[in-house]
């Protein structure tokens, strides 16, 4: 899906509103409609909810939350900040539909003084109704006041569409200082951007899209370079393997990793491409990770380089369809020479991580020989190493953008929410994984995966996007299982199977 501006989302309300003949009244009361369900599903009728109510439209989705869920017989308060003079017209008429028994309680807060005297009880749902997209300036004054009554109160907090007080566009690094510390963001049909970023995991640790039947239409007429990818958007991106085929369908991977003492890398990167769909492998690599590969994985074939210590040379490499160079294969000026090389000669699919990087790094001429759609895959100290320091994680997406236009790679740029940034300038963000991936092997792992399915047949675009979804999908599966504290990247490609099946099942052409 798409990540759209404060600005976009209003147009696409706008057009929604225009083309489905509804009311922006009756749109709001489906937000409110989705958001009281939501609410029940995830809190039982005994927690004491309290509707914090802003002046505009999102205090207007507060209000007729609010009312939903006093029809449902919750205990409910409503506070209305009154940081305006008027209610948006859509707010007015929510207010002026409150039942009498939410305005008979009702409290408004109009001052300083007003603000300083909220208490906010323990064991308190409080939803955060307050500001949404429309903010336009930091918080300030009673809704500042307001904002830290509500972070320092020891109760839930359940955002609606926006912590109040966030700039949803873009991130200037640091946390603004009047901004409300969310349990959970039900984010209104969209993610917004500022909840990728890092910094802001303390005011946004869980979003959730609530779908509200935004118009699709309107949707793709907004331009974005962002996106955010989802299991179905993976899922519809698979392909079954053919009835009438042979391993030469699936093509044959080379794989140049390892030296010596970090032959595990080699072999988690190849283990993870033989189970994802490689028809063959080779790999080339040193003596000692050749003898662990024989032992661990008899299905990959195997090359020793001449050098016992690390990778030096190799020969032929018209016969393979895709190459990952990297994992644990250290920087000796030999193994920098065969990257050179490999760059010279190679025409396939290129898959480069690790080491690989850091040599690029040391010799970023080498960078604009790279064949097109090369895969870049570094953690943010290795893009650190290649395109220099950056201020926040805004400009360092941005720096990831000119990356991958200027050198026509596709940059995987692992974080939290991985950033994959395409040649064309686009950016899709990848919704799984899990801390239980903060360990080493794991970039070995994606490295392979996305080898697997580069030798399997799948375009780099479309390789890069499974591959790193797969990844992260596959822990959050062994998560389900076992403490992200445990798992082993072992562990994760043990799993590739089942996650690979379950993202099968959403597929109509695996179902016939
Ligand atoms: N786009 C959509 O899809 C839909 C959006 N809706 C809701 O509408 C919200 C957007 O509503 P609005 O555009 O009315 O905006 P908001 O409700 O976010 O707030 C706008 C009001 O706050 C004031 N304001 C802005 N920044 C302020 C600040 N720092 N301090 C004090 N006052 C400030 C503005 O002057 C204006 O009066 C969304 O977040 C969502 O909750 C839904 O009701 C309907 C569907
Ligand atoms: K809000």
């Amino acid at each position: 899906m798409k990540i759209l501006s404060a600005t976009q989302l209003k147009i696409v309300d706008a057009l929604t509103i225009e083309r489905q003949h509804i009311s922006s009244i009756d749109l709001m009361e489906r937000v409110a409609k989705i958001c009281a369900e939501r609410i029940c599903s995830q809190y039982t009728a005994d927690l004491p909810v309290v509707v914090f109510c802003g002046m505009g439209n999102n205090g207007g989705d507060g209000l007729a939350i609010a009312r939903l869920l006093s029809e449902q017989n919750r205990m409910v308060q409503v506070i209305v900040v009154r940081h305006t003079e008027h209610f948006s017209a859509d707010a007015q008429v929510n207010f002026d539909r409150l039942p009498k028994s939410l305005q008979a309680t009702l409290i408004t807060v109009r001052s300083e003084n007003d603000a300083g005297q909220l208490h906010i009880k323990e064991n308190t749902c409080v939803i955060d109704a307050m500001l949404g997209t429309g903010i336009n300036k930091p918080v300030t004054g009673i809704l500042e006041t307001v904002i830290h009554k509500i972070n320092s109160a020891p109760c839930t907090v359940i955002s609606i569409d926006v912590p109040s007080g966030l700039m949803i566009d873009h991130s200037s690094g640091e946390l603004p200082d009047a901004c409300v510390q969310a349990d959970l963001v039900l984010s209104l049909q969209l993610p917004k951007l500022a909840y990728l970023f890092p910094e802001n995991k303390r005011i946004v640790p869980h979003f959730e899209c609530v779908d509200i039947g935004l118009d699709q239409q309107a949707l793709l007429e907004q331009p974005s370079p962002y996106y955010f990818a989802e299991r179905q958007d993976i899922a519809a991106l698979l392909v079954p393997r053919n009835k009438f085929s042979h391993k030469g369908t699936y093509g044959h991977a080379l794989l140049l990793a390892g030296s010596s003492g970090t032959s595990g890398a080699a072999v988690i990167a190849a283990e993870a491409c033989l189970r994802s769909g490689a028809g063959l492998l080779t790999v080339h690599s040193t003596k000692q990770t050749v003898d662990a590969l024989s032992y661990r994985l008899p299905e990959a074939m195997t090359q020793t380089d001449e050098h016992d210590s690390f990778i030096t040379f190799c020969d032929d490499l018209s016969s393979y369809r895709a190459i990952g160079f990297g994992p644990g294969v250290g920087r000796a000026s030999e193994t920098q020479q065969l990257l050179k090389s490999v760059i010279q000669r190679f025409q396939g699919r290129l898959i480069i991580d690790a080491d690989g990087l850091n040599i690029l790094a040391e010799n970023k001429t080498w960078l604009e020989f790279l064949p097109k759609d090369t895969i870049l895959t570094p953690h943010p100290k290795e893009f650190e190493r290649l395109a220099g320091p950056s201020d926040t994680h805004f400009d360092r997406l941005q720096k990831a953008r000119a990356f991958a236009t200027r050198y026509a790679c596709i940059l995987i740029l692992k974080d939290t929410y991985t950033h994959i940034c395409m040649p064309d300038g686009s950016v899709v963000f990848n919704s799984t994984g899990n801390a239980g991936l903060a360990k080493g092997g794991s970039g070995d792992c994606l490295t392979g995966i996305i080898l697997g399915l580069l030798t399997r047949g799948y375009p780099p675009p479309q390789a890069a996007l499974t591959g790193t979804f797969i990844h992260g999908y596959t822990a959050d599966l062994c998560a389900e299982m076992m403490s992200q504290e445990s798992i082993l990247i072992t562990d994760v490609i043990r799993q590739l199977p089942c996650a690979f099946k379950q993202l099968e099942s959403t597929n109509k052409f695996f179902r016939s």
